[in-house]
């Protein structure tokens, strides 16, 4: 196994909790929050450019191989945002005022124009000056409901409608979850670049 142990650039427990189900445990996930709390500044215009911008970082700080998620949601109707802001769409107040200023900004869109699509890319360095850094990508395909459903997940899962399972990302169960999602896919990848 080349990495026995990774340190996962992301300060956000959901992405933590999600991909070290994933891995299993060949692989232990440590967290970027041991090294320091300060969290990089995400410039990159890409989802490509922030994972490898936060990969690097976190493989600076700690001297170790480090694997960065940059993800988003894109919604059809609104060009594609929030997307690489997804996280700050409410100017950093949270999920919940990011879930709120999403269904304001769909009022009255109706459900054929609805459809979105998670995005995960996840980046891999052996170092903080890796010249090729390991790159997968996963998207995941839904609409936006006009209310919040379930409790499971993070950030924009109760908004997220499953059409394969008739619920939203949030009531799926974590397991069915990690089976589908963009993070699932590109983790897929991601293990079968790694011989995992
Ligand atoms: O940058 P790190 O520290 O990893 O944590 P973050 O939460 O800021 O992560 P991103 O910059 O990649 O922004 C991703 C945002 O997209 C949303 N998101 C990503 N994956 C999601 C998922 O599986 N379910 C729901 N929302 C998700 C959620 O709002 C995240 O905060
Ligand atoms: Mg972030």
């Amino acid at each position: 196994m080349p990495f026995p142990e990774l340190v996962l650039a992301s300060h956000n427990a959901g992405k933590l909790k999600e991909l070290q189900a994933m891995l299993g445990d060949r692989v232990r996930l440590r967290s970027v929050g041991e090294f320091s709390h300060v969290e990089p500044e995400e410039t990159g215009l890409s989802f490509v450019e922030n994972a490898i911008l936060k990969a690097r970082n976190a493989s600076r700080l700690s001297g170790l191989p480090a694997l960065a998620d940059d993800s988003g949601l894109a919604v059809d109707f609104l060009g594609g945002a929030p997307g690489i802001y997804s996280a700050r769409y409410a100017d950093g107040l949270g999920d919940a005022a990011n879930n709120a200023k999403l269904l304001a900004a769909l009022k009255d869109v109706p459900d054929a124009e609805r459809g979105a699509q998670f995005v995960c890319c996840l980046a891999l360095v052996r170092h903080a000056d890796d010249p090729l850094p390991i790159l997968c990508e996963g998207l995941w395909h839904g609409r936006i409901l006009h209310e919040a459903r379930g409790e499971h997940g993070f950030g924009y899962d109760p908004l997220f409608w499953v059409e394969e399972r008739q619920c939203s990302s949030a009531e799926l169960s974590p397991a069915d979850k990690n089976q589908l999602s963009h993070r699932a896919i590109a983790m897929q990848l991601l293990k079968h670049r790694l011989g995992l």
